[in-house]
């Protein structure tokens, strides 16, 4: 089973304006918004490909209903340690005049000690070989750890652990040394030092990260494409040239198409296929609504792999 993990869940509301007057009155075009936050995101493209998973993590109880009731709706299977206070509102901000995306991620409710111990107790249940996504930012009230805490108590159990997460829960986490680490550019410069302007650097700091006992680091690089690297390979796959709707969800779904063939056991290359053509997808997708698997399919016809 693929299990994701959102210690902080988001409603993702996507505003559209024409141009943002700092010091001024702005005035909204229009909204969308979507029940979001890294791992539920995960689990939205999973379904999509025609995966089962189910979500862990925290939920406020104050705006609960929203994402229950969205999750039972996609079918999406949940089970989520209730918490007191509201669940954020992150702001996407996209400006049609300049056509520049800004996100503004609020930082949620706090969680207490007995909720953290019911999670870790839950997440330690898991099975043999199960696939374990953790990704997204930290709540207060739970330590930058957390993420480390969790791969230590299930890598003996042989679970595959990917990582998506910034700042201290990256650089705390890849302590454990997870399976698998999914990191954006600017992700990838708080765990190492490189030139972000030079590939051959970017693929040196990879490199760096599974000599130290990462297994596989995805590294994305928006516009740029992405670079997959392994012990044995290091693939690059080209972008592709296309109208971004919004950006938001675009590496959450490069995650989900990597849980989908951990699963599977795809070989990498296929792997990178796949996450290219959902990342693809996700940007072409207004907000971070469901993607759709026809356009995935025909989008992956398109992603060209070279071998570096
Ligand atoms: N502007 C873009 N044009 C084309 N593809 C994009 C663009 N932005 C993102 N992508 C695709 O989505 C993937 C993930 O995007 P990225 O922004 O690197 O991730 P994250 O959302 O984690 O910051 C990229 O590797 C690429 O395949
Ligand atoms: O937990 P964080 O780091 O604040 O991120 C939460 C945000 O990330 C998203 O999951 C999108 O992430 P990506 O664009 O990196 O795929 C949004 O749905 C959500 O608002």
């Amino acid at each position: 089973m693929i299990y994701t993990v959102t210690l902080n869940p988001a409603i993702d509301k996507t505003i559209f304006l024409d141009s943002m007057r700092k010091g001024e009155v702005n005035r909204i075009k229009k909204v969308i918004k979507d029940v979001g936050g890294k791992g539920i995101n995960v689990s939205k493209v999973l379904k999509v490909l025609g995966k089962e998973s189910i979500v862990l993590g925290f939920l406020g109880s104050d705006n609960k209903k929203y994402f229950v009731d969205f999750l039972e709706d996609a079918n999406i299977n949940h089970d989520f340690i209730t918490v007191d206070g509201e669940n954020r509102t992150n702001l996407k901000i996209i400006e049609l005049d300049s056509d520049i995306h800004t996100d503004i991620n609020d930082i949620g409710f706090s969680v207490d000690e007995e909720s953290v111990n019911l999670l870790l107790n839950r997440i330690s249940s898991l099975d043999e070989d199960d696939v374990v996504v953790l990704s997204g930012s930290i709540p207060s009230g739970v330590s930058d750890d957390i993420y480390r805490k969790i791969i230590e108590t299930i890598k003996h159990k042989n679970a595959k652990v990917i990582l998506d997460a910034d700042g201290k829960a990256l650089i705390e986490g890849i302590k454990a040394k997870p399976y698998m680490i999914k990191p954006n550019v600017h992700e990838l410069k708080n765990i190492v030092d490189f030139d972000e302007n030079n590939m051959d650097s970017i693929v040196e700091a990879g490199k760096k990260l599974v000599n130290q006992g990462i297994e596989k680091v995805l590294i994305s690089m928006g516009e740029l494409g992405s670079l997959y690297i392994t012990k044995k390979d290091v693939l690059y796959a080209n972008p592709l040239k296309l109208e971004v709707k919004s950006t938001v969800g675009a590496g959450d779904s490069m995650v989900a198409a990597i849980a989908y063939g951990i699963e599977d056991d795809l070989f990498d290359l296929e792997i990178l296929k796949l996450a290219s053509a959902c990342g693809a997808c996700a940007v072409m997708t207004e907000g971070s609504k469901m993607l759709n698997k026809d356009i995935i399919e025909t989008i992956k016809q398109q992603i060209n792999i070279n071998r570096r």
